[in-house]
């Protein structure tokens, strides 16, 4: 069984008139592996993503038949099993980690906060944990961020904190949502080494939301592609950049210039796709 199964996953909003914004979208991912989630602005990869991580607001209506995290159905589970799988296994990393740092408490009190609570960590232990997780994510002085507030890093390596954080509770998937994109390019690709790193080193699987399908190709095996809601195309990033493709998929490829494909220079003669 994959690590995680998600079989006909809807979101809407309480209006029974509007269209679903995520219209009953399956896909898996396996242990150990990353997976690119792809689509224009607004074709559903966030909403998506929140609602694997269970963090969707409660303003959305959330439906699937299953949506399964290492062998617990989170849709039928009890809040005591979603806390535990929510509170270690699967880690969350967003585009503005700012926005989900508290600027008024030190990095090291918000590091341990969810480690202590559902590993019952000592607080000497939880910072010891928390010092290790920040060398690992390649922060030069981890003793020395702990008593550091947000604002006093850069964006960078307030992303590795993120991600230092989402560590804490050894996790078996992390769902990064446009992780990279408010950073400049060098920053961007040290980030994207360090996940697939983690990946490597850790086995941790990833789902990695992005607008740029060139970049995903670059260190995903696996692709999903979003429009309007759906997953119009599932597949490898070999099949990918041996150009079997949907036209959409096409699309977003030709897009992107740098990403060349054996099917790039057929693009160029197929108009309106
Ligand atoms: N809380 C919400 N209430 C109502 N509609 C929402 C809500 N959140 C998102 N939407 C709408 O759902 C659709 C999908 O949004 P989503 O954020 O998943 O898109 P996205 O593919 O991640 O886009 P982007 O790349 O711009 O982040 C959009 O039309 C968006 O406006």
């Amino acid at each position: 069984m994959a690590l995680l199964e998600v079989s006909g996953l809807t979101v809407a909003t309480h209006d029974d008139r509007a269209p679903a914004l995520v219209k009953g979208v399956s896909f898996s991912i396996e242990a150990g592996e990353i997976v690119g989630v792809v689509g224009a602005s607004g074709s559903g990869k966030t909403l998506t993503a929140l609602a694997v991580a269970q963090l969707l607001p409660r303003t959305l209506d959330v439906d699937a038949h299953s949506l399964v995290f290492d062998g617990v159905d989170l849709m039928e589970s009890t809040d005591t099993e979603r806390a535990e799988v929510l509170g270690g296994q699967l880690a969350m990393v967003f585009q503005d980690p700012l926005s989900s740092l508290n600027p008024v408490r030190h990095i090291g009190s918000q590091m341990i906060e969810s480690v202590r609570r559902h590993r019952g960590l000592s607080k000497r232990e939880a910072l010891q944990l928390a010092e290790t997780c920040l060398a690992d994510v390649g922060m030069v002085d981890p003793a020395g961020c702990l008593k550091k507030h947000p604002h006093e890093l850069s964006g960078g390596m307030r992303q590795r904190v993120m991600i230092a954080m989402g560590l804490m509770g050894d996790p078996r998937l992390i769902v990064a949502d446009e992780p990279t994109t408010a950073l400049d390019v060098t920053v961007q690709a040290q980030v994207i080494d360090l996940i697939v790193k983690i990946n490597r080193e850790r086995g941790t699987a990833v789902m990695f939301v992005s607008h740029n399908i060139a970049l995903l190709s670059e260190f995903c095996s696996r692709i999903l592609v979003m429009r309007e809601g759906k997953i119009v195309e599932d597949l490898s990033t070999d099949a990918l950049l041996a150009g079997a493709s949907h036209p959409y998929t096409r699309a977003l490829i030709r897009a992107v210039p740098n990403l060349t494909t054996d099917r790039d220079r057929e693009l160029a003669t197929v108009d309106d796709l």
